[in-house]
């Protein structure tokens, strides 16, 4: 199935088309739980067959097969009863094994495959859509997958064997008084239809809204600390009740209309039932149905309309389990727009040479953030770039490590188009010492090993030193073991800083980049993170960027950026000696007039 007829697939089809592997497991399951549902109606046959029994005696059916004595025909009632209801036993335990297992293995893949194709996605994917919708679909969503196929798998399945076997029976031993019992199905199977169809718009907007909500959640959980000091509580307690009552009344929508359909089935059900009764009877009384079968068919006739009234249950069952699927799989099947290149770009070998070339680059079309521009960093390089805020210097290294695609012009790393290296390759020889810092919720020594994760104690420490992050670590409570709290709230964000950049001297990778990585850090400890520095940059290609010239004073070169260009480059004498923005800058921060 290619990618774009999955998306006007129906969803169960997408749910079955990924299920392929389990197709053993889904026949077996389907098989056991219409057997189970076949000895489940099979007692009211019984009944039929019970009352044939006492009433005709040697005349009855069982007697046909050559037992006439009646004590003989009750013993092999009792036992066909303990084997019918032994086998609905145990097939009932193997049907709901066989879905609650299924369920738990497809909730356990799907939430792997789709939290995996996440990953693959693009940082514009995730800008564009907010942490609790996604959230929403990872959990709320498979979960009710996991909820259908535990139960309601299995209640449709169930109810169309009853139908067909009731009906099929009803229809062989009454023909003349089948037909009224059967009328009301096609009534109650129009109704559940276009109840569906109205139902299934409002289950949409029910999980739309529990992703909303999931949103606003998630956000002011991570901006606590912003609400409390804004004194912002009233207010977003607001926002949150609006945005929870969206919820209940999305939710109260798809209530009435399902809370609805149970009451007007009965009614329907119930013209079945009397014209059974009424018609039976007549038919008895005139001698052309016997009493057996007319108690069997009243009592049966219960059994095949009152499954119709469970139907509301199980469109609502399948409906939400549809929507779900369809933002399950509408995650699961976004296209990767940042493909990965096949040219391998082996650690050992990479010399770091960097070439942009004529770039122009703007964030999903809009206004261009970077305009033709060009740089050439050759292997082992120390560069800085400075400039305005806004003017794209943090975008150029995004773009290096291919984040975002370029519009037009070339990255080269080696002389190789970026876009040509495989991903994983080509960021494995980047290290990234970002503008803001995350650290994962864990200890000191597991953050800093993060993406060196074989990397040992001794490593680990050595690294920390290189960064001036040692320091401080033997302070902590639990020194490497300290816990740094979600997002390392519990750091300071000079020794947050510290850490990132360990994390990178860790990882030990032919190009460095330092986006503005002490701009934390007082003067003393950023002094001795450049000697550190210095030391860790030879022989490395090295891009800093900051504010604070100090930092970048000793570059090979250094590149003005401004408005998305290059716009003077140099090294710090020859820029102050140029007398353009650079040496004006340097002249604020240095403090002369
Ligand atoms: N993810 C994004 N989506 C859309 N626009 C963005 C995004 N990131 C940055 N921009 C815009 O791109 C421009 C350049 O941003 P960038 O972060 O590269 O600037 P910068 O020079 O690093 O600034 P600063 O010194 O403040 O860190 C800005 O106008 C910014 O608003």
């Amino acid at each position: 199935m290619t990618s774009s007829s999955i998306y006007k697939t129906h969803p169960l089809l997408r749910l079955l088309h990924y299920a392929k592997n389990y197709r053993t497991q889904v026949w077996n399951a389907v098989t056991f739980t219409i057997l189970n549902k076949i000895f489940d109606l099979a007692p009211s046959y019984l009944i039929g067959i019970a009352v044939d029994i006492v009433v005709k005696k040697e005349n009855s059916l069982i007697a046909k097969m050559g037992i006439t004595n009646i004590i003989g025909q009750l013993a092999i009632l009792s036992l066909l009863t303990l084997i019918i209801w032994s086998l609905e036993s145990l097939s009932e335990f193997i049907y709901a094994r066989l879905w609650r297992n299924l369920a738990q293995t497809m909730q356990h893949e799907l939430r792997i495959d789709a939290y995996s194709h996440l990953q693959e996605l693009e940082l514009s994917y995730f800008e564009e859509r907010s942490t609790g919708t996604l959230l929403s679909i990872l959990n709320d969503d498979i979960n009710q997958l996991e909820r259908f196929l535990d139960s309601g798998a299995a209640s449709i399945l169930q109810f169309l064997t009853t139908i067909l076997a009731v009906g099929g029976s009803f229809l062989f031993i009454a023909p003349n008084i089948a037909p009224f019992a059967i009328l009301p199905t096609p009534f109650i199977f129009w109704g559940s239809l276009a109840f569906q169809k109205r139902l299934a718009p409002r289950y949409a907007d029910v999980r739309d809204k529990a992703g909303f909500i999931n949103s606003r959640l998630a956000n002011n959980l991570s901006g606590i600390a912003t609400i409390k000091s804004f004194t912002a509580e009233i207010y977003e307690r607001e926002r949150v009740l609006s945005e929870s009552e969206a919820y209940r009344r999305s939710n109260g929508k798809a209530i009435a209309l399902s809370a609805a359909f149970y009451p007007a089935i009965r009614l329907v059900v119930v013209i079945g039932f009397i014209a059974t009764l009424f018609f039976g009877g007549l038919a008895v009384a005139n001698n052309q149905l016997s009493v057996g079968t007319y108690g069997f068919m009243v009592f049966i006739v219960q059994r095949l309309l009152w499954p119709f009234a469970s139907l509301s249950n199980i469109m609502d069952q399948y409906q939400r389990a549809m929507a779900s699927t369809r933002r399950v799989m509408g995650l699961l099947h976004t296209p990767i727009t940042i493909p990965t290149g096949e040219h391998p770009l082996p650690l050992k070998m990479v010399r770091g040479e960097v070439h942009l070339n004529k770039i122009t680059f703007a964030y999903n079309g809009c206004t261009n953030v970077l305009k033709d521009l060009s740089l050439h960093i050759l292997p082992g390089a120390n560069i800085g770039i400075v400039g305005a805020t806004g003017s794209g210097k943090s975008t150029l290294v995004k773009l290096l490590l291919r984040f975002y695609e370029i519009q037009s012009g070339q990255i080269l790393i080696d002389g190789i188009d970026i876009r040509e290296l495989q991903l994983l390759e080509l960021r494995r020889c980047i290290g990234w010492v970002s503008q803001d810092v995350f650290l994962f919720h864990g200890t000191v020594g597991e953050n800093i090993a993060y993406g060196s994760f074989d990397a040992t104690e001794s490593e680990i420490i050595h690294a920390a030193k290189l960064g001036q992050a040692h320091e401080f670590i033997m302070q902590l409570p639990l020194q490497y073991d300290t816990i740094v709290g979600e997002r390392g709230q519990k750091l300071s964000g000079g020794q947050r800083q510290r850490i990132a950049i360990a994390r990178a001297i860790l990882k030990d990778p032919p190009i460095l980049i330092l986006d503005e990585a002490t701009s934390a850090v007082d003067n003393e400890t950023e002094a001795a993170i450049q000697k550190s520095l210095a030391m860790i940059t030879q022989n490395r290609t090295t891009i800093a960027i900051a504010h604070r010239l100090s930092t970048i004073r000793h570059s090979h070169c250094i590149y003005v950026m401004d408005d998305g260009q290059i716009v003077e480059q140099g090294k710090h004498e020859q820029l102050l000696a140029n007398d353009g923005i650079y040496a004006s800058l340097w002249r604020v921060q240095s403090g002369i007039h």
